[in-house]
């Protein structure tokens, strides 16, 4: 059977990018619970950001023009600590003793700071230079103004998301619903993590991998197990998987093997096939097809090709799924190589390892031993992928290369 032919890795990204439709459906949840879901609106400050003038520093509100003839002694009429409203006005000669957050009594125009002062005598103070106007004044409204938009739809929620929307009271928050993915395994040599190997047999690591690399996308999965290299069980389970979810991932069965049965069953199921091969190592068998709105990809079942596959394409199909904005495809880094770089020259090649930062300057070392597609001992470690790009067979030491930075939903 002849090959498929390959396509390049930036075509198939843009395909995996144009045949995933980013969901729509939204929900409206509290936003204590909203840390990694993505805003389906953008949100709208109700108030104004600060809520009050108030003092940035610890020190004494005062009116800026007394204090034009060099160090001037002024009243303190009173003092106003954080969370309590001021109750008198400033006149000519006035202070009031206040600290940061405070509000500004009125009056007051300037914030002269602590060490800017010296003690006068009771209820007096010398303020030795004079402040600007608004010198350490957080002026009511001067970083954002009630009714300003403070977070973009497309935003994944994170620490900084969530303490803007506690400031502005935003109590709940429309997002977008959470995406379904199915995983399952295909293979009839797979066994379990816990039960001795019959002769032939390997552990289905590929459903570990997929299911964390899933979980660290924000996205909880629904596992589907392993399919036996049977067309019907398999035609079952891509049926099942198709109902349930809104992207499939299953791993093995799309090479040109007698028992390869994903491509057959997806045609078989109506499904419009739009990738089948890509010029990339590892990873070059992989399945782009869709039924509708529903995306599915077969990824590799050689386990370091599966992964690879998922950082590669599934990251970007993730990330618009889940109603991001863009961009979503992969973003390069540029680093230097710490060793020279073996390609596959027709084939783009990832390989694993780990990026320092020295002097400055990233630096990826290439993991140890074999960089075969079914060695997945030595991916362990790894949090990044150097890219050989297609047509080179060799990158010298210490040259400049394109890396990506595996980790999770930023990445
Ligand atoms: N004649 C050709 N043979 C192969 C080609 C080719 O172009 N011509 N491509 C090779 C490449 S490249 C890859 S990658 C693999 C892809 O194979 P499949 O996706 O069909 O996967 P399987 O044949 O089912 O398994 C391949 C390999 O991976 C192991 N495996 C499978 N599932 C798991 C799992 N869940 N956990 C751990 N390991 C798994 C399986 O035992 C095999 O060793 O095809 C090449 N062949
Ligand atoms: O493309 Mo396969 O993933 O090289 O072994
Ligand atoms: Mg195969």
């Amino acid at each position: 059977m002849p090959n498929s032919p390959m396509i390049s890795a930036q075509e198939a990204e843009a395909i995996a990018l144009r045949i995933t439709p980013p969901l729509t459906d939204t929900e409206s949840i509290a936003s204590v619970a909203a840390l990694g879901r993505v805003l389906a609106e953008p949100v709208r400050s109700c108030l104004d950001f600060p809520h009050w003038d108030n003092s940035a520093m610890d020190g004494y509100a005062v009116r800026q023009a007394d204090l034009a003839q060099g160090p001037t002694e002024l009243q303190v009429i009173e003092t106003i600590p954080a969370g309590v409203a001021p109750q008198q006005t400033l006149g000519p000669g006035q202070a009031a003793r206040i600290f940061t957050g405070a509000m500004m009594p009125p009056g007051a125009d300037a914030i002269a700071i602590q060490e800017d002062t010296e003690p006068a005598g009771p209820d007096r103070v010398k303020v030795l230079s004079q402040p600007a106007v608004g010198e350490f004044v957080r002026a009511k409204g001067m970083f954002c103004r009630s009714g300003d938009q403070i977070l973009p739809a497309g935003l994944a929620i994170g620490p900084a998301e969530l303490a803007v929307l506690a400031a502005a009271q935003c109590d709940r928050v429309a997002v977008v619903r959470r995406p379904r993915v199915a995983v399952f395994s295909t293979g009839d040599e797979l066994g379990t993590i816990d039960q001795p190997l019959q002769p032939g047999q390997i552990v289905d690591s590929n459903q570990y991998a997929l299911i964390a690399f899933l979980q660290q996308m924000g996205v909880e999965p629904i596992t589907l197990g392993v399919v036996r290299d049977d067309r019907a069980a398999l035609k079952a389970a891509v049926e099942q998987a198709i109902d349930q979810a809104d992207l499939v991932l299953s791993t093995g069965g799309v090479s040109v093997g007698d028992y390869d049965y994903v491509d057959a069953v997806l045609a078989e199921l109506g499904g419009e096939i739009h990738v089948k091969s890509v010029a990339v190592r590892p990873g070059k068998p992989l399945t782009l097809a869709t039924f509708g709105p529903k995306v599915y990809v077969g990824l590799p079942g050689n386990p370091v090709s599966a992964l690879v596959g998922c950082w590669r394409f599934v990251a970007p199909m993730l990330r618009k799924l889940s109603g991001r904005s863009g961009p979503h495809g992969v973003q390069w880094l540029t680093a230097r190589s710490a060793q020279d770089l073996q390609g596959a020259g027709r084939r783009e090649t990832y390989l694993w390892g780990s990026l320092q930062i020295i002097e400055g300057q990233l630096v990826f070392s290439q993991a140890k031993g074999s960089h075969s597609s079914g060695n997945l001992i030595n991916l362990a470690g790894t949090t990044a992928l150097a890219k050989v790009p297609q047509g080179t067979s060799e990158i010298a030491a210490h040259s400049e290369i394109q890396v990506l930075l595996l980790g999770g939903a930023v990445g």
